[in-house]
This record gives structure tokens, C-alpha cells and sequence, in this order.
């Protein structure tokens, strides 16, 4: 099966050569165990028996069974416009963590808490912007058993027919055809939140023990950097999370659409906006056209100077805080299931910058990027309007990699932008900020919790899953590692031409059938092993 099955309860030494041989050097923490040996191996005893491929069966059959009610229950969720980043959809974002909250308590879940986090902090319009509350809720308090906490997100990316969906995005299609269905938040991340409950459900239907005690943890603010999530988890390490074992993240894809994955790091976000203003209010550009300083070409200007064509971010300093690349590594991106033609067919186009596995994955798993996202205030709008926008607002985003330092970060692009802005000897005024952060992450994949999942993932679809680093960010991971001492493994269960943030966002429905399978077998397989 997997070389090196073990855990971080062994040495540093193991730890080390795992690294080695992985080529990660970058750990980012350590893990305690809070009990003896002896507690594991007894609970290993109890939970072995019902960790067999015949109790699987029983349990695949009773999720295929419930298939119908899966989806459907899926469709309400979805309907919910819970937008994050939009706030006029606050009421909408906590609307759907109260369906949530309501569909746990008819689930058996106890203890169910909607964590208020304040009001969101600037920049934003309304001062008094409510965060979406964070559903905790736990289902058994078995002292005996293990627990994982399960995260989640619930809220999802803005989406408009507009855009160019082929139906509406918040309504859930099934595509008979493609046996697939498409909305947003299917993939990303709704449908695998989803499969966390039915895998209870399936449990519940057929009288079967949970074999852990599962804890949720369902934010609504992920899509827009997880805000106010890192200080509840530090809050709630020692009170609501204080049994947690393992953290298990299904918010994420699989590299292709063939092979499924367990995902061992990911890169880290920092989203910027750069303000630029100057007429007091939007002009004819035919009566102030180059008679007045236009903040909309100040501001292409600037964002001209951030990354070339090719992706080469232009931005002093940072490129060399990235860590360098060993020929060891190399190696790694060989054995990785994964070609061109996935990467262009996932792309629609034939618009990669890179040809070869290696680079391709180099530059999504390993070196920063920087994407220029949009502006507010511009006319974005068909046909032609003569405006001279008076401000604009200009977004973009650096993902970033080991050994970035996320703070010297911020320096280097404010300072940046500060200078080039300043170079363009402009009458305007120009502000560059931090929106939010979220740092990267990258771990152990052979810890006791990917070599269940491992197991599962043979299990459910009969081969061994790739070790895979993903581009994304997932803000909070590192937190939870390093709050509550645990380890995290990123489960995913969609496929990577799933769309997740474009249009026409689609779960094949395989994958959320047997993405629920390898959820239910990870935790059996999780509740039997020795180790933690
Ligand atoms: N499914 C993970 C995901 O989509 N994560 C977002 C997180 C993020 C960071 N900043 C804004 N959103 C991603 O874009 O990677
Ligand atoms: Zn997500
Ligand atoms: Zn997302």
C-alpha cells in the first residue's frame, strides 16, 4: 500500500525522512498526543470490526439508495445566494448557515452553536456589516471514540446568468446527458459540505454507529479570506475543539478528472485593492478628455507594472523570497497523473503558458502568481459610453509559496505601487491595501489521517489516490493545525474541470456519490487505525 504508513505521533527523525523523501521543507507545525498508546490501540480493537469492506458495502448501498434525497436536499441548499463577497447578500449568506443549522438539528447533531464573529473590518461600505455566523455542532461525545471536525464553507462566488452560465446559477441542473450537476457552489463548496450530513444520514438509515465523534465547523466567509475564523478557532482550541484529532477539509478538487487525490498543501492568498480618484464626479470625456488626469489610466499604468505576459511577477523582492527548487522535487511532478491536454480541456483554450507536467504543475503548486481580477467603478457595461470614470478601484491577488513572508509581502506591493503611481507625476490620489490574507500550507502526507483516506480512496474507487499540491487557497488550515495541534488532510471531491469561481459550475454526480463513500470509509478507516 502507501510507503512509510505512520504518523507525526513517531520522532522527529521519521518526520524528517518523510520530508526528505517528499522533498517538503517547509512542515508547517508539529503535532502533540495528548494520550497514550495504549488508548488508541484499545479503541482500534473496538472499531476494527466494523472497519471491513462488508460493512462498506452496506453503507455504499444505503448511500446509493439515497441518491434522490441527496440531491434534492442539495438543490435547497443551493438556492441560497449565500455570496460573501457581495454585501448586499449578507442576510442572504446567513439565511443559508441557518438552513444548515436546521438540517444538522434534524440530523441528530447536538450542541449546535451559530458563532457571531462582529462586524466586518474596513475596507467595506457598511461599518456595520454583520460576518456570517459559524455553525459548530457535534454529532457523539464518545470518549472512546476519535474525533475529526469536519470544515466547511457555505457561502460561494458571485454568479450571474449574465456572465455566460447556460442556466441559472442558482438553481441546481441536472444534466441527465453528462450525469452531472451544475450550480455554483455545487462543487465549491456546498456539495461536499453536504456529503458530510448524508454520510451521517446514511448512518442514521441503517442503524450504524457513527465510529467517531464528528464536529462541524461551516463558515460563511471563506470565498472572501475565512475573516474572523482564525480568532474562534484559537478561542474555541481548548472548549468546543478541545477532543479534536484530526481536521478533514473537502473543499478542494482533484488535479484531473480521472484520478482521484488527497492534497497535501496548498498556497496562500493576498487580496489588494488599489484606489484611484481624482474629478469629484464622472466627466464627458469629450469636454475633460485630455484636459484632466484620468484615474483609469493611472491605474492601468500600475497595474501594467505588476506581472508581464508570460506571469513573471515584476514586483521587487518578491520572487526571491520564493523557496528554491531542488532536483529531488523534480522528480515528484513526474509520477503525477496529470497532461497538457487535462490542463487545456479544464482552461477551455489552448492557453498555457508552460508545456511540459513539470511546469505546469511548478507554477500552479509551488511558485507565486499574481492575477489582476477586476476594477469598480469603470463602465463595464455593452455598446460605448464617453465617461471618464472619477474613481476606481483596482483588485488583484498574489498567491503565495513557501518561504514567502506574507507581511514583507505587503510591503513590497504597496511600496511598489506607491512608486510607480508616483512616477506617473499624477494629480490624483492613490491608496493600496490589504483586503485579506491567507497563508500557505503544506504537510505531512503520511500521517495516520491520509493513509486513511488512502484506504477509502482504494476502497471507493479501486486505486491508489495521487499526493497532490493545489493552487487554491483554503485560508484557515494552517490555523487549524497549529491551533488545535492536529493534522489536516484536504479530502477532495470534485474533479478539476469542475469550474469551481467560473461559469456553469458543475459536481459530476459520480463524484458526490462516491466523493460521500470515501468521506464514510475515511472515517472508519480513521476510527480503526493505531494511531492519531
Ligand atoms: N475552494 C477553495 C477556494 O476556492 N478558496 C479560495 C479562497 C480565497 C482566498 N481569497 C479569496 N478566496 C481561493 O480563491 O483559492
Ligand atoms: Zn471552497
Ligand atoms: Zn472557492
Amino acid at each position: 500500500m502507501l510507503p512509510g504508513l505512520s504518523s507525526k505521533k513517531s520522532s522527529g527523525c521519521r518526520l524528517l525522512s518523510i520530508a526528505k523523501r517528499l522533498n517538503i521543507t517547509h512542515f508547517s507545525s508539529g503535532i502533540s498526543h495528548r494520550l497514550p498508546q495504549a488508548y488508541y490501540l484499545r479503541r482500534f480493537h473496538i472499531y476494527r470490526k466494523m472497519s471491513t469492506e462488508a460493512n462498506f458495502q452496506q453503507l455504499f448501498n444505503k448511500i446509493d439508495e439515497l441518491k434522490p434525497r441527496f440531491i434534492e436536499r442539495l438543490a435547497k441548499a443551493i438556492e441560497i445566494p449565500a455570496v460573501s463577497s457581495d454585501e448586499s447578500l449578507r442576510p442572504q449568506v446567513i439565511k443559508k448557515a441557518q438552513f444548515i443549522a436546521g438540517e444538522l438539528q434534524k440530523l441528530g447533531f447536538s450542541d449546535i452553536q451559530m458563532k457571531e464573529l462582529g462586524a466586518q473590518p474596513p475596507p467595506v461600505a457598511d461599518p456595520n456589516l454583520p460576518l456570517p455566523p459559524v455553525v459548530l455542532a457535534r454529532y457523539g461525545s464518545d470518549p472512546a471514540k476519535k474525533t475529526v471536525l469536519v470544515y466547511g464553507h457555505y457561502d460561494v462566488q458571485p454568479a450571474a446568468l449574465e456572465d455566460g452560465w447556460a442556466t441559472e446559477p442558482f438553481k441546481l441542473i441536472i444534466d441527465e446527458e453528462k450525469q452531472l450537476m451544475r450550480a455554483r457552489g455545487a462543487s465549491d463548496d456546498t456539495g461536499p459540505l453536504k456529503g458530510w450530513l448524508n454520510v451521517v444520514e446514511a448512518h442514521r438509515e441503517l442503524g450504524l454507529d457513527l465510529p467517531v465523534n464528528l464536529v462541524t465547523c461551516f463558515e460563511g466567509m471563506e470565498e472572501s479570506g475565512s475573516i474572523g475564523l482564525d480568532g474562534l478557532i484559537a478561542e474555541e482550541a481548548g472548549k468546543y475543539f478541545k477532543e479534536v484529532d484530526a481536521v478533514c477539509i473537502s473543499d478542494n478538487y482533484w488535479l484531473g478528472t480521472k484520478k482521484p487525490v488527497l492534497t497535501y498543501g496548498l498556497r496562500g492568498c493576498n487580496y489588494f485593492q488599489i484606489t484611484i480618484e481624482g474629478p469629484a464626479a464622472d466627466l464627458h470625456s469629450g469636454i475633460f478628455g485630455g484636459v484632466i488626469s484620468e484615474p483609469m489610466i493611472d491605474l492601468t499604468k500600475v497595474f501594467s507594472s505588476l506581472v508581464d505576459s508570460r506571469g513573471r511577477i515584476l514586483i521587487d523582492g518578491v520572487n526571491e523570497m520564493v523557496a528554491p527548487v531542488t532536483e529531488k522535487e523534480k522528480e515528484l511532478y513526474e509520477k503525477i497523473d496529470f497532461t497538457l491536454d487535462e490542463m487545456n480541456a479544464a482552461s477551455g483554450s489552448q492557453t498555457c503558458l508552460y508545456e511540459s507536467k513539470a511546469d505546469i504543475l511548478m507554477h500552479r503548486w509551488r511558485y507565486p502568481s499574481l492575477s489582476i481580477h477586476g476594477l469598480e467603478g469603470a463602465f463595464s457595461a455593452q455598446g460605448a459610453k464617453t465617461v471618464i470614470p472619477s474613481k476606481v478601484v483596482g483588485k488583484f491577488s498574489i498567491r503565495t509559496v513557501p518561504d514567502m513572508d506574507s507581511a514583507k509581502l505587503d510591503k513590497f506591493v504597496i511600496d511598489h505601487c506607491d512608486k510607480v503611481f508616483a512616477s506617473l507625476n499624477s494629480p490624483n490620489r492613490c491608496k493600496t491595501e490589504l483586503i485579506h490574507d491567507g497563508n500557505y500550507w503544506i504537510s505531512d502526507p503520511f500521517n495516520a489521517s491520509f493513509t486513511a483516506a488512502a484506504k477509502a480512496t482504494k476502497a471507493v474507487y479501486g486505486v491508489e489516490p495521487d499526493f497532490t499540491r493545489e493552487g487554491g487557497s483554503i485560508p484557515i488550515t494552517l490555523t487549524f493545525e497549529k491551533e488545535l495541534k492536529t493534522s489536516v488532510m484536504l479530502l477532495p471531491m470534485g474533479r478539476g474541470d469542475d469550474g469551481a469561481h467560473s461559469i456553469n459550475e458543475k459536481l459530476d454526480i459520480s463524484n458526490y456519490m462516491q466523493g460521500m463513500k470515501t468521506m464514510a470509509a475515511y472515517l472508519h478507516y480513521y476510527a480503526a487505525s493505531k494511531e492519531k
